[in-house]
């Protein structure tokens, strides 16, 4: 572990501090149902508290039937659009669907053909990053980790615009449609300076294209020769428009609506996002996926053994190995119970690639965990809950098929989850009208105040 502070000068060490602090500070799970807090935000039977009303997406995964939770397969709807109707309707009309579902999630109806063009044309004007700030921002302090440097340079995007703190409709929509163009740029910028600087491999920036959509300007600004197929673009706007939204209460969108609930600027807000969307429970998971297949795929000997998969997934979940969180990661969800209706398509796609480009194994072992890790749950924890794979399961199998590198698994969840964000943020601004307090039960032992002489524990 790393030394807060030189040991040789003082005996003090990371370990003693922790241990104080355990000593004072313990509030166990009775506590929580003695003073009937909700922890997490969620009901007893693990339905969120409502927090707030939307018309921008709605996430089903139960039924309520008697008071009673009933699993039911997930179902996702963007301002009340199926998303696979979205994906469908304009995969048969020959279009990609990212810049659509950009319009529909902010203003409520899919855009006609003039709005359509105009939300592509907008979106290229705003792709490029003002003078200077690759060099100045993105290039200087770089990170190993694009999330990192998503929200650093998201929040400094602030002092290059000469209005970030205007809640206006006006103004946040501007910045909105400024931010959702540019987050592609930033994060390839940001992925070839970690290249560079931390891998030692070459760095390249190659210009935006007028006729690229998102999915498009991605794959170019990421291969060294640019190119691509038309199939692969499909396949990367397809992740995009599945991750484009989830509903106000996710954690990086409540993220998102707390902070504008403060009226603060969209830059904090965007960044705060982007910093919940990391958390390992939340779209972190992604990342989490492949170290937990690469940690599987080295340990479990016979990779189509049921037997020999379901120990090791229960030696996962009882913290033996891995990385001892007790999570199989990529699997659970706070609404789905049946299934996620992301992670289905995703697994579509996934076994057609997969058998085009030679990982047959590979997602043999990833289905063989998806059926087993439920019951492995049940057995390790004892917990009846009804889990599924959720959309963090197969996203990282997809991107790795498709040349996109483990460091922009999360960073690509970002960079489409950005129109969800937005639309709340808008949504808040215009419709919320209250800052987001919730209250905290105190739990304080009494205690007097002694002189630094008389303290002796
Ligand atoms: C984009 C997304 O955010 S999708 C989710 C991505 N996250 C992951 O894949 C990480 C693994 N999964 C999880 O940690 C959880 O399922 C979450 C965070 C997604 C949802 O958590 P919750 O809503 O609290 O789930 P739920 O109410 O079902 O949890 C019941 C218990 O089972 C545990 N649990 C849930 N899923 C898992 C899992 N995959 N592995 C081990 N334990 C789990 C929870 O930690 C919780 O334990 P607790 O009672 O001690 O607090
Ligand atoms: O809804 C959630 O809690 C997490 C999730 O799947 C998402 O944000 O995409």
């Amino acid at each position: 572990m790393q030394r807060l502070i030189n040991e040789s000068e003082t005996s003090t060490t990371v370990s003693e501090l922790c241990a104080e602090y355990r000593a004072n500070n313990v509030i166990s799970k009775d506590e929580y149902e003695y003073f009937r807090v909700k922890r997490g935000l969620r009901n007893q039977d693990g339905t969120g508290v409502m927090a707030g009303l939307t018309h921008v997406c709605n996430v089903h995964g139960y039924l309520i039937d008697d008071g009673d939770k009933v699993p039911d397969k997930g179902r996702l709807t963007y301002r009340g659009m199926n998303v696979e109707d979205i994906i469908n309707g304009c995969r048969s009309e020959g279009r990609f669907a990212y810049e659509e579902v950009v319009w529909l999630l902010i203003f409520g109806k899919l855009p006609d053909k003039r709005q359509y063009n105009r939300i592509c044309q907008l979106l290229y004007e705003n792709r490029e990053l003002p003078e200077y700030f690759p060099e100045d921002v993105i290039m200087k302090n770089p990170s190993r980790d694009v999330m990192n440097k998503l929200a650093r340079a998201v929040l400094t995007l602030y002092s290059y615009d000469d209005d970030p703190d205007d809640l206006s409709l006006e103004n946040n929509m501007r910045q909105s449609i400024s931010l959702i163009a540019r987050m592609p740029a930033i994060m390839t910028y940001a992925y070839q300076v970690k290249r560079r600087h931390f891998d030692k491999q070459t760095m390249f920036f190659h210009p935006f294209e007028p006729q690229h959509k998102t999915a498009e300007a991605i794959l170019n600004a990421l291969r060294e020769d640019r190119s691509f197929t038309r199939e692969e673009a499909e396949l990367l706007d397809l992740c995009m428009v599945l991750h484009a939204e989830h509903g106000g209460g996710n954690n990086s969108t409540f993220t998102a609506r707390v902070l504008s609930s403060a009226h603060t600027d969209i830059y904090s807000t965007i960044a705060a996002a982007i910093g919940s969307l990391k958390g390992f429970r939340h779209g972190g998971a992604n990342h989490k996926v492949r170290q937990m297949m690469d940690d599987i795929m080295q340990n479990v000997q016979h990779w189509d053994s049921e037997d020999e998969v379901e120990a090791y997934l229960e030696r996962i979940l009882r913290r033996e190995v891995g990385d001892k969180s007790g999570l199989i990661y990529g699997v659970g969800h706070a609404i789905y119970t049946l299934s996620d209706p992301r992670a289905v398509e995703l697994k579509k796609q996934a076994r057609v690639l997969a058998e085009k480009k030679g990982f047959g194994d590979k997602f043999a072992l990833y289905e063989r965990i998806e059926k087993l890790a439920p019951a492995a749950f049940k057995k390790v924890t004892g917990n009846k809950k009804v889990i599924c794979a959720n959309v963090d399961f197969y996203s990282g199998l997809v991107y790795e098929m498709l040349g996109i590198p483990e460091d922009l698994f999360t960073p690509m969840f970002a960079v489409s989850r950005i129109a969800g964000w937005c639309a709340h943020r808008i949504e808040e601004l215009t419709t919320g009208g209250r800052i987001i307090r919730p209250a905290y039960r105190a739990l304080p032992t009494n205690q007097i105040y002694v002189p630094l002489e008389d303290r002796h524990y």
